[in-house]
């Protein structure tokens, strides 16, 4: 039986990553994976049930028994994303929620908890995930890896336009710090940190336009998908 290749895309907050990975899924006409969705999907169902950042034991029971849905939109190129019969795909967009998202995230049995919900997305013909270890953990043996980041400024820019673009109030200078902030809990906890895979392609994309990181990626991963063929045959 022929298992589905897997593309990876890691990298911190306001990178790209949701952009480039929803991009060359279309592209390829493969499934997508927005780890990070769940994530806060979590974190906002937590928030909703009122648990503390650091309550394991409710956050394990809650990632085990979540009800979510992912409604993919062809037409709209949108995702929406049901918890508990509500529509929440615009309110886990906060960065309340993704400040939440990023505490829970730090505990080793939440990821555990949430390991087989993700890799369930590994699917013919193919699957472009998302995330901050897709590549060193999720998704080990990926066809290709892909680290993509910017400068924190770069991203908070990024993500004050999303937000006004969305319809909500931001201000550059306090995303500056939330975002670094967010860097700092990512890149330094001890289970799952973000740290590019050995085998990764690093892109700065911070002078770079998505036209151009796609572009880059799609080389990239056909080299590596026309190897892993020519090994496979
Ligand atoms: N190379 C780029 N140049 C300019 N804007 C970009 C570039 N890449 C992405 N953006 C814009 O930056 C914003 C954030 O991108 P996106 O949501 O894809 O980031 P992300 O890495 O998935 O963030 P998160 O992990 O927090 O979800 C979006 O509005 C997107 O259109
Ligand atoms: N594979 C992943 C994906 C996400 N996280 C954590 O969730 C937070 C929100 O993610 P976004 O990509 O939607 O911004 C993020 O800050 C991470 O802490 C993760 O740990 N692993």
């Amino acid at each position: 039986m022929t298992t589905a290749p897997v593309i990876t895309i890691d990298g911190p907050s306001g990178a790209g990553k949701g952009t480039v990975s929803r991009i060359l899924a279309e592209k390829l006409g493969w499934h997508l994976l927005d780890s990070g969705a769940i994530y806060r999907v979590l974190a906002l169902a937590a928030l909703h049930h009122g648990f503390a950042a650091d309550d394991e034991e409710s956050l394990v029971a809650l990632a085990g028994s979540l009800d979510v849905k992912f409604d993919v939109e062809q037409e709209q190129a949108l995702t929406h994303i049901i918890l508990e019969g509500e529509d929440v795909t615009m309110t886990i967009r906060t960065e309340q929620v993704g400040g939440m998202a990023s505490k829970i995230a730090a505990l080793p049995r939440v990821r555990e908890a949430l390991l087989r919900r993700q890799r369930a997305f590994k699917e013919l013909p193919g699957l472009v995930a998302d995330g901050r270890d897709m590549g060193t953990v999720v998704f080990q043996d990926a066809a290709a890896k892909v680290f993509l980041t910017a400068s924190p400024e770069e991203r908070a820019q990024r993500r004050y336009l999303q937000l006004l673009e969305k319809g909500f109030s931001a201000k550059i200078d306090e995303l500056i710090t939330e975002i670094k902030a967010r860097d700092e809990r990512d890149m330094n906890r001890a289970v799952a940190p973000l740290i590019p895979a050995d085998d990764a392609l690093y892109i700065d994309s911070t002078e770079m336009s998505i036209d151009a990181v796609v572009d880059k990626i799609l080389e990239f991963a056909c080299s590596k998908l026309s190897k892993t063929e020519t090994v496979d045959s």
